[in-house]
């Protein structure tokens, strides 16, 4: 769907780019002649992922191990990365959740949620925006929000929170940034499968609902995803920003009250429409 070059000659982050959908983007960018930095705190599922990707697209990788909720560490990354020339692409993709009721939530735990959610994308968006603009060299920033900035979402409050923080970063800093060669885009997915997020969201005895649910009756496939964000990034997406584009099968339009209504039968229909006739 893409010329073999769309993203030729541009070094892209990806955060927690060695697994789930980080690992897919990464794929897909290298892929489309990118080189590729990702970052994670597992060193062993970076080399793992690196390994794949040389193989695979004989790619130019860089694995850097980093707790991005750790902002000296993200600028020492950062720093290391700019030694060999600049970014072109960030991606904020690391993130962390899980369910929980929120009047049970410790500081430590709602903190073990924004830290590396909200405050390590904050880290490397500036760190990253800092030198675009002292060096006057072009750059992108896509961060992988999710639909809870739209509709909140119960039992994950943090991460919601997490993400509404980092939508307003996207719009604020596309002004702000955009006169400056930056731009910021965003991506909400629905539901696409990983372990890290089933391991997360969808614990034993809670229903397999999301795919039975979605208006196009499946979950999200990872190359979708990785093709959405490989457009947005790409110089053919140059005008788009401050965007979040959602990718979720319309699921978070059936919040409307009516979703009942889905399972209604014909008969159930038939007799509404003779009740109605009657009246
Ligand atoms: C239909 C749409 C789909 C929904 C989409 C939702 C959008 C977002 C999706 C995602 O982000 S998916 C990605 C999920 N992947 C991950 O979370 C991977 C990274 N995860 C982690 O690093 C860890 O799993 C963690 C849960 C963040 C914990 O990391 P950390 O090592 O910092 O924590 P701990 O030191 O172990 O604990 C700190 C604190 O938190 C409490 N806690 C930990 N886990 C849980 C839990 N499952 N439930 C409740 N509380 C938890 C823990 O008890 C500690 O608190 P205190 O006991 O000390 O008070
Ligand atoms: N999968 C889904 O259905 C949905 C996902 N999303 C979003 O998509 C993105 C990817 O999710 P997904 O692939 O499912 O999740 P995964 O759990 O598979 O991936 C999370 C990645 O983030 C890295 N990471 C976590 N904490 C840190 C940290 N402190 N420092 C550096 N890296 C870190 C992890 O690496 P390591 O553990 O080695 O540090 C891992 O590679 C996230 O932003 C998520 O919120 C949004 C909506 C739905």
């Amino acid at each position: 769907m893409f010329e073999k070059s769309l993203l030729a000659h541009k070094r892209i982050l990806v955060t927690g780019g060695g697994s789930g959908l980080g690992a897919a983007m990464s794929h897909r960018f290298a892929e489309l002649g990118a080189e590729l930095l990702i970052c994670g705190r597992r060193s062993a599922t970076l080399d793992e992922t690196a390994a794949q990707l040389r193989a695979a697209y004989n790619a130019k990788v860089h694995t850097f191990a980093c707790d991005i909720r750790d902002a000296n560490a993200v600028a020492d990354m950062m720093a290391a990365i700019w030694q060999d020339g600049p970014l072109d692409i960030l991606v904020n993709n690391a993130a962390a959740t899980f369910i929980a009721q929120s009047e049970h939530l410790s500081a430590r735990a709602a903190d073990a949620i924004l830290a590396p959610t909200l405050h390590g994308a904050m880290y490397c968006t500036l760190e990253a925006g800092r030198r675009w603009i002292e060096s006057d060299h072009n750059g992108v920033v896509l961060s992988i929000l999710s639909t809870s900035t739209i509709t909140g979402r119960a039992f994950t409050m943090p991460s919601a929170m997490a993400k509404s923080a980092l939508l307003a970063m996207t719009k604020s800093l596309a002004v702000e940034w955009g006169p400056k060669g930056v731009r910021l885009v965003a991506i909400a997915p629905g539901p696409f499968p990983t372990p890290g997020a089933t391991g997360q969201l969808h614990p034993e005895g809670r229903d397999s609902g999301p795919a039975a649910r979605n208006p196009l009756g499946r979950v999200g496939e990872h190359s979708e995803l990785a093709n959405l964000a490989s457009f947005l990034i790409s110089d053919q997406a140059g005008y788009i920003n401050g965007e979040m584009v959602v990718q979720d099968g319309g699921a978070h339009l059936r919040s409307s009250g009516a979703e009942d209504l889905l399972h209604w039968t014909d008969t159930q229909w038939a007799a509404q429409r003779t009740a109605r006739a009657k009246s």
